[in-house]
Parts: C-alpha cells; structure tokens; sequence
C-alpha cells in the first residue's frame, strides 16, 4: 500500500466511474458501500465476516465514540482500529449530523455546537477544530469536516447561512488537519435544494483542493428525484480526479442512480438497521420476513448466494427467529442485507469496467420487479 492517499481513476461508463482509493491501510475498490460501525462494531456482525463481504471500509461516527468511550481514552487503548480489530481504512463522520439528530441540541454558532449527550445529559461544545482533535484521536483514516446539515423543506436564507457557516467550518477543519499525507479529510457540500448554493459551495471547497468530496445535506427526507437533480447539480462543480462520497445513501436503488451520476461512495445503515427489523435485501427485491406468508416457506433468501445466511436457511427459520425476536434472526438478516450491498457493488464495479452500466440498472430493477416464482 501506499504511504499516501491517492485516488486512481480506472474506467467510466457515461458518468459513472469505476476506481480506487488507495490508503496505507488498504485499498478501497470504488464504487464503494460502507457499512456503519457507529459505536465502534457493525451491529449483529463480526467484522471478519463484514471483511469476508467484500467492505474495504467502514463508517465510525464522531458523536458517539466522543461520548463513549471517549475520543481520549480510545487514543490509550491503541486507537480504533486496534480496539475494534480492524486494520482497513476508517472513515469517520465529523458528529454535526449526529449531534442534530440525536442529542439535545442547546446552541450553534460560529465557533460550533453545544449539546446534551444522549447517553447522560451532560454538555458536550464541538468546535471544527476539537472534531479534528477527536477523529485523529480516534485513528480515522478519512476524517470529515465538521458542517451544519439543514433539514429539507427550509428557507433558502437558513439554507445559505449554513452553506456559508459549513464552508468557513472547512476552512478551519482543513488547518486543523494539517498535512498527514496517509489520511485524508474531505469537505461536504451543503446547499440543500437549491442548484446555485450548492455550485457555490462546491467550487468553494474545490478551491481548498482537499483529497476528497462527500455530498452532504441529502438523504434528509427530500424525494429521490430532488436528491438526484442535486447530485447532477454538484458533481460538474467537483474535481474528477478526487473521490466522490454521498453521505447516508442508502437504498440499492438510490446507489444505482447516484453511482450513474458520478458518485464513487456511499455509506448506509439500511442494509444493518432494516436486517435487525426483520427487512431481507435481495437479488429478488425486499422481502419482510415477518409476513406470515413466510411461515412454511422452506426456500433460502437465495439459493445462488455465496452467504450462508442467504443460502442455507429457509425462510420458515428466519420468520420464526424474527417473530421470536431472537438476535440470531437479526444476525442472519444483517449477514444477508451486507452480502447483498457488497455484491451489488461488486456488480456494478465490474458493469463499468465492461462498459454495460446502463445494462446492469435494467437488469438489476427488473430483478427487483419481478419479485420471485
Ligand atoms: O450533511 C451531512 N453532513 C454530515 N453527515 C451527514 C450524514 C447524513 N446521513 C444522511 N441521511 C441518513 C439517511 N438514513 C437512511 C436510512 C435510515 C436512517 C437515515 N444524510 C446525511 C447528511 C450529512
């Protein structure tokens, strides 16, 4: 592996593009899914099996690991990697998300975020520059910037000031992270829904010449079509020799149609979340194990996957752990959905390498709605 951070470029297909980010840690095959390790594990999963998937990276998040077991205390068990026992790159969100969605927001302004912790009310401020503090601490390969993602629908003058505020944020976040050649720390593009503040903060932050870009402020109830004219909006704003990454993206429809508009990567808890909840992804479409009509069904999920949760347990087993809510039934589910991801990634990888992207969409949605026999 290399000493640096570098992003190569290997074929495109109309706008998609095919690559890799190669980091002393490891490689990352682009277009890339990341599984989300928030606390510091993958939920229901031991990381060699998520390694095993096909994940060259996993998402941590700022917010949580902060509050526990905190970002100094993780630095005197090793750093994360080590405590996790996972070697590969790292990406780390910059907690700003978090902190909205999750804790008692008590102010932001200028100089950062002041909040209750979720876990025991005590109050927590996070400056850029303590977000760079706390992601080195933690041993992130790539770091994001701290940034304010403003929820859809919103005036446009709330959605400028964030824009602007993200941007001097970056500013800061860039001089805080310094020059630490094997890591990275990408900036967000904010804009929410309106195409001339998001070309405004892309060519901002491209004139900061970052080693990587993350699409932010989406994914935050806007329909699917807003989210696309978003992307379609920005990327031309974006170098293309640095990688893209659409923060909290998401269903395999949505990775699909952002992948063909140039985004490179994409981290999603769907695939975790919905697994513990009883939703099953497949090459067939969703199916909700929990429907009764799965109750005497003696078929797999698949029968052509290579994942033993999708190939060697009916689906009677699966909607009877789900129903019983027995953690083996989220454990088999949350085995599947990843399998799935990564192999949908896989498969659109070598789409754009054979030049068939536009193919492979057709194919895979038809997949989807003809469901199954
Ligand atoms: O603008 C952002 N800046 C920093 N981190 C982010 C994380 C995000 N995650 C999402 N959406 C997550 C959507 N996800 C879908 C599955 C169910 C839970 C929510 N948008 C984001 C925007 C940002």
């Amino acid at each position: 592996m290399t000493e640096t951070f570098q992003f190569n470029l290997l074929a495109t297909d109309g706008k998609a593009r095919r690559g890799t980010v190669s980091m002393p840690r490891g490689e990352i095959r682009t277009p890339a899914f990341m599984p989300v390790g928030t606390v510091g594990t993958v939920k229901a999963m031991y990381l060699d099996q998520v390694r095993d998937l096909g994940a060259d990276i996993i998402l941590g998040n700022t917010y949580h690991l902060m509050l526990r077991p905190g970002a100094e205390r993780v630095a005197r068990l090793g750093g994360l990697h080590e405590l996790i026992r996972w070697p590969y790159p790292i990406l780390t969100d910059s907690g700003g998300f978090q902190v909205m969605s999750l804790s008692g927001l008590r102010k932001l302004d200028e100089k950062g975020v002041t909040f209750k912790s979720h876990v025991d009310g005590s109050l927590h401020h996070m400056s850029p520059e303590r977000s760079i503090e706390i992601q080195g601490l933690l041993g992130s390969d790539i770091q994001m910037q701290l940034d304010e993602c403003v929820r859809l629908p919103a005036e446009p003058k709330e959605i400028e000031r964030a824009m602007e505020m993200s941007f001097r944020w970056a500013e800061r976040c860039k001089a805080a992270f310094g020059d630490q050649p094997g890591k990275a720390m990408f900036g967000i593009v904010q804009g929410g829904d309106i195409p001339s503040l998001r070309e405004r903060s892309a060519e901002a932050l491209s004139g900061l010449g970052l080693k990587g870009y993350a699409i932010g402020g989406l994914a935050v109830g806007e329909p699917q079509a807003v989210m696309l004219d978003m992307i379609d909006t920005t990327c031309p704003h974006l170098p293309t020799e640095k990688p893209r990454y659409l923060m909290g993206v998401g269903t395999p429809d949505d990775i699909l149609k952002s992948v063909a508009r140039g985004i490179d990567m994409f981290d999603c808890v769907m695939p975790t979340r919905s697994g513990r909840h009883g939703l099953a992804f497949t090459r067939h479409g969703r199916i909700n194990i929990r429907n009764a009509r799965h109750a005497e069904d003696m078929r797999p999920l698949d029968d052509q996957s290579s994942c033993p949760a999708s190939r060697d347990y009916s689906r009677a087993y699966l909607h009877h752990l789900v129903r019983s809510n027995e953690s083996l039934g989220g454990m088999l589910l949350t085995w599947n959905n990843l399998s799935y991801y990564q192999d949908l990634m896989a498969g659109i990888r070598r789409a754009i390498e054979q030049g068939r992207y536009a193919d492979f969409i057709a194919e895979t949605q038809d997949a989807w709605a003809r469901g199954e026999a």
